[in-house]
């Protein structure tokens, strides 16, 4: 038989609560190695759900395990395995950037010749070469948040979890980091993050899943979630390229060729395209709410 790699991640049932308000709710979740983004509104249950995941939080009833590993019972063997940044900094205000680089990496165990030469590698990386010599304390907002996950990747983890990790920054440095997380990627490193903002989950994941009310409502790849909203928007134009006007559909052939046939009959001349519905309608429609 054929040797298969366990599930990155595997629920069943998990629920958890807060002093009986549920917040996860008896969740099932089988994920394969890859880059996932958890999307949901401000007090979806993400954080909650990645910090259980990443052996912070206990639960309370149901199974979690990732990369093989049951969260509870493998406990220690599993925080050698990944990493966490994101809302809560690992990172020592007072320390310098190459300093906390290389005080996580000695505490993971790495010698010293490794820990320099993959401090130097990923203070490269993250742009923060020139920066590495001053305290932390006195890193951008953007900077901090790049030393954050470069700390969390020191030991070469095989999954980092990002918990809204570009929640704040600027156009740029939200582009460096996407730039970094594709190129972890590339490397083989799975990655489960949180966000709000459904252009880094469309840009990033394999696969997104739409955490609403303590359940996924949704869970695919970006062109299976407009998919399932279904329906095509007819857009009219005017002569310089801008939308004036968009006419919503079900999307079967025959409702948006008799609306074309319409607008065809009153406005012969008006330019139009037809439009699949973007993230933002699918996530409005599963949540209720605008995304970020
Ligand atoms: N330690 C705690 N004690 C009590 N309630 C909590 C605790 N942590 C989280 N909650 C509650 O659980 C719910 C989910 O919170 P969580 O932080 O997981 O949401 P989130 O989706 O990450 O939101 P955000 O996008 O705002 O970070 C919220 O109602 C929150 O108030």
């Amino acid at each position: 038989m054929a040797y298969t790699d366990p599930p990155l991640i595997e629920l069943r049932g998990l629920t958890k609560g807060f002093g009986g308000h549920e917040v996860l709710k008896s969740l099932d979740l089988t994920l394969p190695p890859g880059v996932h983004a958890l999307l949901g509104p401000n007090g979806a249950g993400k954080t909650t759900l990645v910090n259980i995941l990443s052996t912070l939080t206990p639960f309370d009833s149901g199974s979690a395990r990732v990369l093989g590993l049951d969260v509870r019972r493998d406990r220690r063997r599993l925080q050698g395995l990944i990493s966490l940044t994101g809302q809560y900094a690992a990172v020592d205000e007072r320390l310098t950037g190459a300093e906390n680089l290389h005080m996580m990496g000695r505490l993971f165990g790495l010698s010293r010749r490794d820990t320099a030469a993959r401090a130097a590698d990923l203070l490269e990386r993250f742009e923060l070469t020139a920066a590495a010599g001053r305290p932390a304390g006195s890193y951008s907002g953007g900077m901090r948040r790049k030393l954050d996950i470069a700390v969390g990747l020191i030991a070469r983890p095989r999954l980092i979890f990002l918990d809204e990790p570009t929640t704040g920054l600027d156009t740029r440095s939200r582009q460096t980091l996407w730039d970094e997380i594709t190129a972890l990627a590339a490397d083989g490193t799975s990655v489960f993050l949180t966000t709000q903002y459904l252009e880094e989950a469309d840009v990033l994941a394999d696969r997104i899943m739409v955490l609403n009310g303590g359940r996924i409502v949704a869970d695919g790849t970006a062109s299976q979630l407009k998919e399932r909203v279904g329906g095509s928007t007819i857009q009219l134009h005017d002569r310089h390229g801008r939308v004036v006007q968009e006419i919503a559909t079900r999307g079967s052939a025959l409702e948006v060729s008799r609306r074309l046939a319409d607008l065809a009959s009153e406005r012969p001349d008006v330019q139009v395209t037809v439009r699949r519905p973007t993230l933002d309608e699918v996530f409005l429609q599963l949540t209720g709410r605008e995304a970020a």
